[in-house]
């Protein structure tokens, strides 16, 4: 991966103050998985719930939204829009082009657009609006939510070194904020975007198997949970390779080993390995389709 724009992950909210976000105006077009945690971490950024305006697909769908979001909702996407600062669009990848030309005459002057969508490409996005929008995309994970997620932001042709800051701002409270290009874009897919998706599946795995060895339900959600978020706390905070924190917990002819004997066995390293790689190799499809 070239790696030559790639900034040092720094926790976002340990980051410097950005740019004053409490008379911003965003407008989030599609808030549902992962518009829903983009909501939550703008407005955790400081944006006023009165200046967050949701447009879901239908009016019952953006209040619904906006209710559970702490957010305002809009009467229809031309509401949501008007005097917004920032639009930030949640829909699909295979309706974003079609919203994009639907919104373009309401969009007003010099809004930034943030795209959510995977396999988009900023070009693609650049070319269905007038020329010299400023467009970025994000692809965050649905951590972000209590700030302990990450999201890769692209800068499009157009955005200027203070819009480039804002959009940093919005995010300041999401986890990890870089930089990445979108030659990037898929390996960080890959190791966020969806590895939160991977992750639940690890969890929800290792608890059913704690269930099945004898513990309760609730304990065993609780010792997986906590184990693995002291885990990747330690990493964090100690910055200790992974392999080194594993040989701590391994005793000559313990526990540890043998069950990391079946660990390798089982073949779980390199099946984690093709569950990211197809992750990433699907992007790169869906950027090319
Ligand atoms: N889910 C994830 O973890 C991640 C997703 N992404 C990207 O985020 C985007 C959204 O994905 P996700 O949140 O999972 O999808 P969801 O289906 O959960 O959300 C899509 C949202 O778009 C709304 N919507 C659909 N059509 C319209 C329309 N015409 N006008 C306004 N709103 C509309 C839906 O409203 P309604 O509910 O009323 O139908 C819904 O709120 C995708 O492009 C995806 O690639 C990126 C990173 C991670
Ligand atoms: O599954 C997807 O396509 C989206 C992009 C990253 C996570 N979810």
């Amino acid at each position: 991966m070239d790696d030559s724009t790639a900034q040092t992950p720094e926790r976002t909210a340990e980051a410097t103050a950005g740019p004053e976000l409490a008379d911003l105006r965003v407008a989030v077009i599609g808030a549902g998985n992962m518009g829903g945690p983009v909501v939550r971490t703008l407005l955790a950024a400081g944006v006023r719930p009165a200046h967050l305006r949701i447009a879901n697909s239908g009016p019952a769908s953006s209040e619904r939204a906006a209710a559970e979001l702490g957010a305002t909702a809009a009467a229809s996407r031309t509401e949501a829009l008007e005097d917004a600062d920032v639009v930030v669009l949640g829909v699909k990848p295979y309706q974003i082009l079609d919203l994009v030309a639907e919104l373009r005459g309401d969009l007003p002057a010099g809004a930034v657009v943030v795209s959510l969508a995977a396999g988009i490409t900023l070009a693609q996005i650049e070319q269905a609006l007038p020329e010299g929008s400023p467009v970025v995309r994000a692809m965050p994970n649905t951590p972000i939510s209590v700030g302990e997620g990450a999201v890769g932001l692209m800068r499009g042709t157009a955005v200027t070194a203070a819009q480039r800051e804002l959009v940093h701002a919005l995010f300041s409270h999401a986890g990890v904020a870089v930089d990445i290009t979108e030659d990037q874009v898929h390996a960080f897919i890959a190791a966020a975007g969806s590895l939160a998706g991977f992750a639940f599946a690890i969890i929800e795995a290792m608890t059913e198997e704690a269930v099945r060895q004898g513990l309760k339900r609730d304990l065993a959600d609780a010792l997986v949970q906590q184990t693995l978020r002291g885990a990747a706390t330690m990493l964090l905070e100690s910055g200790t390779h992974p392999a080194l924190a594993k040989a701590g917990v391994c005793s000559p002819g313990g526990t540890t080993a043998e069950g990391y004997a079946a660990f390798e066995r089982e073949g779980v390293r390199a099946g984690l390995a093709a569950t990211m790689a197809a992750a990433a190799e699907r992007s790169r499809q869906l950027t090319e389709d």
